[in-house]
């Protein structure tokens, strides 16, 4: 008879007595057995065992030596192998002993061929048929677990689920699991521990540490190595327990909170690539046994499965979110008018979907006074997103930190980055903004990604929260994903923003321009045929047409102004309207951002954005009077902008290129205040470039009568009095006097007389004094002593002799002034009024 099976079975013969030993090796060998050895001992059998797995053992029931055979065939049964007994003389004890054992037959000594072979036949086929049946019950009961734990999408439940079936099969007080997916860089775990109702809850990492517990260990708790996680299995008691716990900080917490004894762990393949493990515990002493691996194991690939479900269902889920995140972002940018107002909806609709304390928007270019002034930083205050307030993030201490802040903002334009962790630790070393922020609102993970338009990286997207591993490379994904869709919202949105600007730009050009047609007049009228008048109005005609800047010279009142508005209309440029700014009028920050602009709190103040005179004279005329008043440091930004032709707002984001033609005045002595060191020498030489110099009054005499004649018209009809002259008096006074003031004292003179006046006559109401000398000045020795007498004879109401008598007040004998009255044309008596 031969063995029936294909493969050669391989028996193990367990007897002491060699030669039977032998006999039986021969008969089945002959039979087409493979004899795997001959073991004398139960020690040896297990060594064999250990080596190659038999599919059938002949066992002595009566062995000598330290283990029986009965012994052994317990072992074997653990081992799911089948054995047949070789006995003989069987007592009832030693028979009760050997049934326990549920042998697969007895062989009787001594014994036939025939016997053995059959033995050996029927022991194979009842072995392969009880392992058939075990398989089905193994089969229903994963049937039974994965009914249980299939499609349940929330962790925690599932965690439960899984716990309560294990739980079913091989009682434990505790599980976890733990999943990590090293390229994405997500890492959870779920601790559940039996509660004396027999139901599992969730154990979290404070109550399993205590309170007290260092950041460092807490860390090292939440992310385990991959060796902790996929590779590590078996069964871990006693000793085993002991090392697991010095290696694993996790079985450590775990054996220390919950008094376990002995852990088994359980990798799990998943079809991601993922380190997955399932890690049991008991309080038992005993521990967990081989059986109870091997039962467990057995549910092992459900448990995957379900677990790929829910990996699945997560991954909907997220896409899902991100879905409606996308939404309400677009629709937050179709209502919202500026970035400032739209980033804390944004902020409220990624918070959904990732953990979130700060979302920032930074735009590339933008020149940055301090870190607040990024175009809007969202946190989370009071439970509601909103833009950060200044006293939430105050300006750095000095300018230089300032500088190192926006050195940091570079790197963010490179690539996405993802900050956690040690990255986090080392964004912070790296890149101060990214330690500003941390320190002050304690954010300990950060992304950033940089937001493409027109193919350049125009602004970036920063999102930060106080957790410590708050994102993963999937989020960061996600973040990306995001920003792609938000670009054209954006680019909409900045041209909106350019548009509005432009329109901001007009609104305030209109208000100027009105405000200006109100002060001035427009078409200036100028009189005067003096040689010296003549000379600047040739000039005048010279220069008007070209862009050259004009310089102005001459004392005040002289009419700069007007010339500077004769160049401009008489202009290419006369078809808009020239823009004036006075030098002095204003202290030099308020100046500068009055030729320059500012942008929204660009300084304390500065609570609008404001267009500068230079924005506004584009493509017009810029008349800058009173330039000698100019501060020294204001005076170095002007050259700088008539040199590149460009201006910056205070706080703008860039420089604006205008097109401005530049008339300067000053009554100051200019190549003086140079040598004096009071007005920078390179900005004289650039604004020197057409001087004009406007005469004193008193040098062109011949101008003063036509002047006072157009006054005294212009004053009839603006106050509605019909003068037709002056009086002679007050001509002579006209002309005797020496106008420090000039015209525009001439112009003062006339009207506080046409006030006081009856028309038709237009009579000086009082001697003519100068008001306000605009500089020390030598006059005619004669003119000194006509105004001298004049004077006096007022006070004296032109008494000239006794005590009280014009001649004494000036010091000299009654006759001597009566002679110089009548040498300089003063009349002795006061001239009436003729009506
Ligand atoms: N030739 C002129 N004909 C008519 N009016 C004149 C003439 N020159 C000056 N005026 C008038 O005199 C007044 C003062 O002139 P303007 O303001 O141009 O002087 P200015 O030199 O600019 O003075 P300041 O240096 O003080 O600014 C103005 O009302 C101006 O219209």
């Amino acid at each position: 008879m031969r063995a029936p099976a294909e493969s050669a079975a391989l028996v193990l013969i367990v007897e002491d007595e060699f030669l039977i030993a032998n006999d039986l090796g021969d008969i089945l060998e002959a039979a087409g057995y493979q004899v795997l050895g001959l073991a004398e001992s139960g020690a040896e059998a297990r060594a064999i065992v250990a080596e190659a797995r038999p599919s059938v053992v002949l066992l002595d029931i009566f062995l000598k030596g330290a283990e029986t055979g009965i012994e052994l065939a317990h072992w074997l049964n653990q081992q799911r192998i089948p054995f047949v007994f070789l006995s003989a003389n069987l007592t009832d004890d030693v028979l009760a002993a050997a049934k326990v054992t549920e042998p697969y037959g007895f062989l009787n000594k001594p014994f036939r061929e025939r016997d053995v072979l059959a033995a050996l036949e029927i022991a194979r086929y009842r072995h392969a048929h009880s392992q058939e049946a075990k398989l089905r019950q193994q089969q229903q009961t994963q049937m039974a677990v994965n009914e249980a734990i299939a499609t349940l999408h929330d962790r925690e439940q599932l965690c439960r689920a899984i716990a309560t079936q294990v739980n079913q099969f091989v009682p434990i007080n505790v599980l976890n699991l733990c999943l990590s997916q090293p390229e994405e860089q997500i890492f959870y775990w779920m601790l559940l521990r039996r509660t004396p109702q027999g139901t599992f809850e969730r154990v979290r990492l404070p109550e399993l540490l205590g309170p007290d517990t260092p950041a460092e260990r807490l860390s090292m708790l939440a992310h385990p190595t991959a060796v902790e996680l996929g590779e590590r299995q078996g069964i871990f008691s006693g000793a085993a327990f002991e090392t697991l716990s010095q290696e694993f900080s996790m079985a450590r917490a775990i054996g220390e909170t919950f008094g376990i004894q002995s852990m088994a762990f359980f990798p799990v393949v998943l079809q991601q690539r993922t380190f997955t493990s399932l890690q049991l515990g008991t309080t038992a002493a005993a521990g967990f046994t081989a059986d109870d691996y091997a039962a467990i194991s057995l549910i092992i690939p459900q448990i995957a499965l379900a677990l790929d479900n829910l990996l699945a269902y997560e991954e909907l889920e997220s896409r899902r979110q991100v879905k409606a995140t996308e939404l309400s972002v677009a629709s937050a940018f179709r209502n919202g008018r500026d970035i400032a107002e739209i980033a804390p909806q944004v902020a409220a609709a990624i918070s959904e979907l990732l953990p979130l304390d700060l979302l920032s928007f930074y735009r590339v270019g933008r020149v940055l006074r301090h870190p607040s002034a990024m175009d809007a930083t969202v946190g989370n205050l009071g439970g509601r997103f909103q833009l950060l307030p200044l006293e939430v993030i105050p300006q750095p201490e000095s300018t230089e930190e300032a500088a190192r802040l926006l050195d940091g903002l570079d790197s963010w334009l490179q690539r996405p980055l993802l900050n956690v962790g040690e990255a986090a630790a080392q964004a912070r070393e790296l890149n101060p903004v990214t330690r500003y922020y941390g320190n002050l609102l304690q954010l300990k993970s950060s992304m950033s990604v940089p937001i493409r338009l027109k193919d350049q990286p125009a602004i970036v997207l920063i999102v930060a929260s106080k957790a410590a591993y708050a994102y993963t490379a999937k989020d960061l994904q996600l973040l990306q994903e995001l920003a792609e869709q938000l670009a054209v919202a954006l680019d909409n949105l900045l041209a909106y923003e350019r548009i509005r600007l432009l329109s901001e730009q007009l609104e305030q050009e209109k208000t100027y321009l009105s405000e200006e047609l109100k002060t001035s007049h427009n078409f200036e009228e100028i009189i005067g045929t003096s040689p010296a008048l003549l000379a600047v109005l040739r000039g005048v005609g010279q220069v008007a047409p070209t862009d050259a800047t004009v310089l102005l010279l001459g004392e005040t009142g002289t009419g700069k102004e007007l010339i500077a508005r004769a160049v401009h209309n008489r202009s290419p440029r006369s078809a808009r309207t020239m823009v004036k700014v006075n030098c002095a009028a204003l202290p030099p920050q308020l100046m500068e951002s009055e030729l320059f602009g500012h942008e929204k709190g660009s300084y304390t103040g500065a609570t609008e954005r404001r267009i500068g005179k230079f924005e506004l004279a584009h493509g017009s005329t810029l008349f800058l009077d009173e330039i000698g008043e100019l501060p020294l440091e204001l005076q170095a930004k002007l050259l700088r902008v008539l040199q590149e032709k460009e201006v910056e707002r205070i706080g703008g984001k860039g420089p604006l290129r205008v097109n401005v033609r530049i008339i300067a005045a000053t009554n100051r002595e200019l190549a003086a205040e140079v040598a004096a060191g009071r007005f920078r020498a390179d900005l004289y030489y650039r604004l020197n470039v057409f001087p004009l110099e406007l005469p004193p009054l008193r040098t062109r005499p011949d101008d003063l009568l036509p002047l006072a004649t157009y006054f005294l018209r212009k004053l009839s009809q603006k106050l509605g009095k019909p003068f037709t002259s002056i009086a002679n008096a007050s001509l002579q006074q006209i002309q005797h006097y020496a106008w420090p003031g000039n015209i525009r004292e001439l112009e003062n003179v006339l009207e506080r007389a046409a006030i006081l006046s009856a028309p038709p006559t237009l009579q000086l109401a009082a001697p003519l004094t100068p008001s306000a000398p605009a500089r020390p000045e030598v006059k005619p020795m004669q003119d000194t002593m006509r105004d001298s007498i004049l004077t006096a004879l007022t006070q004296t109401n032109y008494r000239i002799r006794g005590p009280r008598g014009a001649a004494v007040l000036l010091g000299v004998k009654a006759t001597t002034l009566e002679a110089r009255m009548k040498k300089l044309g003063i009349p002795s008596r006061k001239e009436t009024r003729t009506e």
